[in-house]
């Protein structure tokens, strides 16, 4: 055990063996009553860039960021300020988040609503859709090749969409061969925390055509977010700049910077 990413994977291995035995005692998770919404559709028909805000207390990198959070305020005012969806952290051990946040999240807006957790197994999966998840997050550190696409393959036909997180382009190759619904370039190395933005840059070139990215982590301000744009980003995915803010109003206003323009931008 040396990295952050395989101690939380060890975590999660006793939780998905303690949701199995849940299973087995309980029955299959409650069905879902709500229908599902898409990103990759307002993600390509937005004219600017999109914004995914995200709701973390805590990170393993930062520490706290807020420790009191209103989950349901919070992605009301980034729904306001032009977000495309939400991301919340449904991690409890490292990031000190729940399932109960995202259900808040999101019956108080409209926007698709992101499980951002480590998700290694199918019936995280089943949890997700049940707990009314829109887009499951797949790390493509967190397993071999052929489980990524097994798992990305069996989310999809569950009904969500897979937001597949790469950090270099040694990763580019197994994540497309998975066919997620949208491709994520995480500029923080989540092995040693080391945050660049040119990892976004170098990644996107790489991408076949036609693919949709997003850009993730260290985005700090309208000047990143444009930067991530000329780089062929269709979205930026937003936690630490909008956690470090308790003001909702500032929130909105930082949301809304964002939203750059997407036409401005020489592609
Ligand atoms: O807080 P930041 O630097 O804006 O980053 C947000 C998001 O990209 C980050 O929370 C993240 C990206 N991939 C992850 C995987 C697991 C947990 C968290 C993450």
């Amino acid at each position: 055990m040396s990295t952050i990413l395989e101690t939380i994977l060890e975590t999660k291995r006793r939780e998905v063996e303690a949701l199995w035995q849940r299973v087995h005692r309980d029955g299959p998770f409650p069905e879902r009553a709500e229908p599902f919404r898409s990103l990759a559709e307002s993600l390509r028909s937005a004219q600017h860039l999109g914004v995914i805000a995200e709701i973390k207390r805590r990170s393993p990198s930062k520490g706290v960021l807020q420790a009191s959070v209103d989950p349901a305020a919070r992605a009301r005012v980034y729904e306001q300020g032009g977000a495309l969806a939400i991301s919340v952290l449904t991690d409890e051990t490292y990031f000190h988040g729940a399932l109960e946040d995202l259900r808040a999240a999101r019956s108080a807006v409209k926007l698709p609503v992101l499980r951002k957790d480590f998700v290694i197994d199918e019936i995280q999966v089943d949890e997700s859709v049940s707990a009314g998840a829109d887009i499951v997050l797949l790390i493509a550190a967190a397993m071999p090749a052929d489980r990524l696409a097994a798992l990305s393959k069996y989310a999809r036909s569950r009904g969500l969409e897979v937001l597949l997180e790469v950090h270099g382009e040694a990763e580019v190759e197994a994540a497309v061969a998975a066919e997620p619904t949208i491709i994520g370039i995480n500029n923080r190395d989540l092995r040693t925390f080391e945050v660049d933005l040119a990892t976004s840059e170098r990644v996107l070139r790489r991408l076949p055509e036609g693919c949709l990215a997003i850009a993730e982590s260290g985005i700090m301000g309208r000047e990143d977010a444009l930067r991530m744009a000329s780089a062929g980003a269709r979205g930026i995915l937003v936690g630490e700049l909008l956690m470090r803010h308790a003001d909702l109003a500032s929130v909105q206003a930082q949301v809304a910077e964002l939203c750059v323009p997407l036409g401005a931008v020489a592609k």
